[in-house]
């Protein structure tokens, strides 16, 4: 059996990693592997890029002959449809379908969490620990506009990422809240699922082109297995009776895995079996370090890395008992202005410069946070009660002296049923140059000056200010691509 001695010997070292740290981190699993060489070989190999094509705004065939006249060469996810995986695609967010919201790149094994989940059409579902919003994204588009997700997030600094998720994808569907999932005051046994992505030590992630491993201390280990356990009773108590609960992590240790689902689920969830065809896993393990856990832990499966050449992944579906469970909530300090229904005229004001029929808009709901930004979101898609909501669908202006400014992904979203104040680019260097935030001399003719919509053939790019043969980029800063 191999041990953290030949994991020295044979070079397994991840770039610039306390040899013994990254060593002894996975020798520990190496008695519960079928293929221990295998499974070391493969975490010291580069993981292969994947994404899948958003079909809100790209057919898949046309986002795959624009990647592949970039010279991307994607492979079909066979168990998964519509994502695909490229070996050495080093900058995957440095394309114009990228900036388009045509595809959102996700690690492969990370997609069996939702799979686990099953959302169906019509569902209401909370993501409890959403950022940066992958699973979100999923969860939305199969539970349809009928749907609704909740997608909480206890960071303050990564709720930018996990809204910019939202807009880039074009979800109207989604409720994004602020708030720490242990107590979260949402409505308990009233969701149809609930996905807890926990936040763990992430020993699965090795593979990722990270700077270097670090293996978490031990008091960081025993802070987050007491966290996922509160986290995941807190999911249990958000279910309604009969309910799915899925808990997932991206890390190997059974101290955060089984051992947690054997801390937190008493009589209040079991462990059921899922399938996912074409997939290999392994059990999970009822037995670690001299602690036994819940027979129906052997329902959760395991992703080893070297099965499917992944990362490593750990997901567990739980069905929601009826016995009831009740969990702390605490209210919460963040004092935010709160969302409230916005006036018509602004939306009005956008849609006469943009030629869209008002009868178009009128099928959605608009909101006001403040008197900065006003958003769309679809007429279920509402405030709730009791928690600190930072998002409402996505944001489709913001007021400024000169009017309404349009917002990036809300013109993107919007560009199907534009039919005036449309900037079409010439050639593809005129596309980058819009989406590296420089100005360019352009007449375009038939376009008064004013706020406009910048396309390059297929691409709705984004937002630009158009006036005396110059056409401003209005791409925001954290959205520039620069060339080359
Ligand atoms: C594994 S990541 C989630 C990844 C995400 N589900 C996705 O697919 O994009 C875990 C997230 O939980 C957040 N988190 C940590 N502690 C939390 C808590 N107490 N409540 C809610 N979220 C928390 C972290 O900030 C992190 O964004």
């Amino acid at each position: 059996m191999p041990d953290a001695s030949i994991c020295r010997q044979r070079g397994w070292q991840k770039r610039g990693a306390p040899l013994a740290s990254w060593a002894e981190t996975f020798a520990q699993y190496l008695p519960l592997v079928d293929d221990p060489s295998a499974f070391l070989s493969a975490l010291s190999s580069p993981l292969p890029v994947s994404f899948w094509v958003n079909p809100l705004k790209a057919q898949p065939e046309v986002c795959l002959a624009y990647l592949q006249s970039v010279g991307v060469v994607p492979e079909p996810v066979s168990w998964y449809p519509g994502a695909y995986r490229v070996r050495g695609w080093e900058r995957p967010g440095a394309t114009l379908a990228f900036l388009a919201g045509w595809y959102y790149v996700q690690e492969e094994i990370a997609l069996t969490a939702v799979v686990a989940l099953d959302p169906q059409p019509g569902e209401r579902i909370v993501d409890l620990c959403a950022s940066p919003g992958g699973k979100t994204a999923q969860i939305a588009l199969k539970v349809g506009p009928q749907g609704l997700v909740v997608a909480n997030e206890a960071q303050m600094d990564r709720l930018s990422g996990l809204r910019a998720t939202v807009d880039r994808m074009g979800l109207l569907n989604v409720v994004v809240t602020w708030g720490d999932g242990r107590w979260v005051p949402l409505a308990e046994g009233q969701w149809d699922r609930v996905l807890l992505d926990a936040p763990c030590t992430g020993e699965g992630t090795v593979r990722k082109p990270v700077k270097s491993f670090k293996a978490a201390p031990e008091g960081f280990r025993r802070t987050v297995q007491a966290l996922q356990k509160k986290l995941l009773q807190r999911a249990l108590a958000l279910a309604k009776p009969g309910g799915v609960v899925v808990y997932s992590t991206c890390t190997f240790s059974p101290d955060e895995n089984e051992a947690v689902l054997d801390a937190a689920l008493g009589d209040w969830g079991y462990v059921e079996p899922f399938e996912i065809p074409g997939l290999q896993s392994a059990p999970g393990i009822t037995a670690w370090q001299g602690k036994s856990f819940r027979p129906d832990v052997v329902h959760a499966k395991r992703f080893w890395p070297h099965l499917n050449d992944t990362g490593g992944f750990f997901v567990a579906r739980i069905r929601r008992t009826d016995v009831p469970l009740a969990t702390e909530t605490r209210p919460l300090s963040r004092k935010t202005p709160a969302f409230a229904p916005a006036s018509w005229e602004p939306v009005d004001t956008l849609a006469q410069r943009f030629g869209i029929e008002p009868e178009l808009l009128q099928r959605y709901r608009f909101w006001q946070r403040g008197n900065r930004l006003l958003w769309v979101a679809l007429p279920h898609v509402r405030p709730l009660e009791g928690v600190t909501v930072e998002g409402l669908g996505m944001p489709l202006l913001q007021h400024t002296p000169r009017g309404p400014k349009p917002k990036t992904f809300a013109l993107q979203f919007l560009a199907p049923r534009i039919r005036a104040s449309v900037v079409e680019l010439a050639d593809e260097a005129a596309a980058w140059r819009f989406v590296s935030g420089q100005s360019q001399n352009l007449v375009a003719e038939g376009v008064s000056p004013g706020y406009v919509l910048v396309r390059f053939g297929a691409f709705a790019l984004g937002c630009g200010l158009y006036g005396r043969g110059q056409l401003h980029s209005l791409m925001p800063k954290a959205l520039q691509v620069q060339v080359g």
